[in-house]
């Protein structure tokens, strides 16, 4: 029987739970996240996300020819992305060539070690790191300035196809893939929920 990422969040729910509704996103429709809590989460997001574009470079390379179209649009929301966390960075007068923290330095360390796994699970990985983004986003609901452009980054209804999509590429790869692989494909979806909780507990817990 092969495994589907409909069914890892099923078999995970807890962990999944923990990665998507976190205090931070919780109180940030109440405005009782601190400037300092907000602005750790957007410059270590940036980081993360110069690095997660080399992973989805790297998920491009391994892929079939037939899934280019979907990770080149996502390769091309990464372009504007990163110009938009810039823009936002200088809005609020924030230093980007800045470390990255312990978690978002294992976070990125988890995503490089991803390159030497085979597609199914690159495949895995990348629809759940987008799809922890795209449902922690929209699950707060309504969300106030400052913070709504914020939420429909990620929470809006084109980024939401692209994620369906994503998965579907997965389900599909995963089909094909040894019982082995599963498992790393498995490990990979809980790799990503547990990395994407301590990230949310990275900004909760800034200094
Ligand atoms: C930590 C994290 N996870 C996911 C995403 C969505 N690409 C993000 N920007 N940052």
């Amino acid at each position: 029987m092969t495994i589907t990422c409909q069914q890892l969040l099923q078999n995970h729910s807890q962990a999944w739970h923990e990665a998507t509704v976190h205090p931070f996103l919780e109180q940030l429709p109440l405005l009782a996240i601190e400037p300092r809590q907000f602005n750790t989460w957007l410059v270590q997001d940036y980081l993360f996300v110069v690095e997660f574009t080399r992973m989805v470079a790297r998920v491009l390379a391994n892929a079939p020819a037939h899934h280019f179209d979907i990770l080149l649009a996502g390769l091309s929301a990464l372009k504007d992305e990163l110009n938009w966390f810039k823009e936002k960075a200088a809005e609020r007068q924030l230093n980007l060539k800045t470390e990255k923290q312990p978690t978002c330095w294992e976070y990125c360390q988890y995503m490089e070690s991803l390159a030497a796994m085979p597609y199914p699970v690159q495949a895995t990985a990348l629809w759940a790191i987008e799809f922890a983004y795209n449902q922690g986003w929209q699950l707060p609901g309504s969300m106030p300035e400052p913070y709504k452009e914020f939420a429909e980054r990620w929470g809006n209804p084109g980024f939401t196809e692209y994620v369906k999509l994503l998965e579907q590429q997965a389900d599909e790869s995963l089909q094909n893939a040894s019982e082995n692989m599963q498992k790393q494909a498995e490990a990979a979806f809980l790799n990503v929920a547990r990395l994407e909780k301590d990230f949310w507990q990275m900004a909760i817990d800034a200094e």
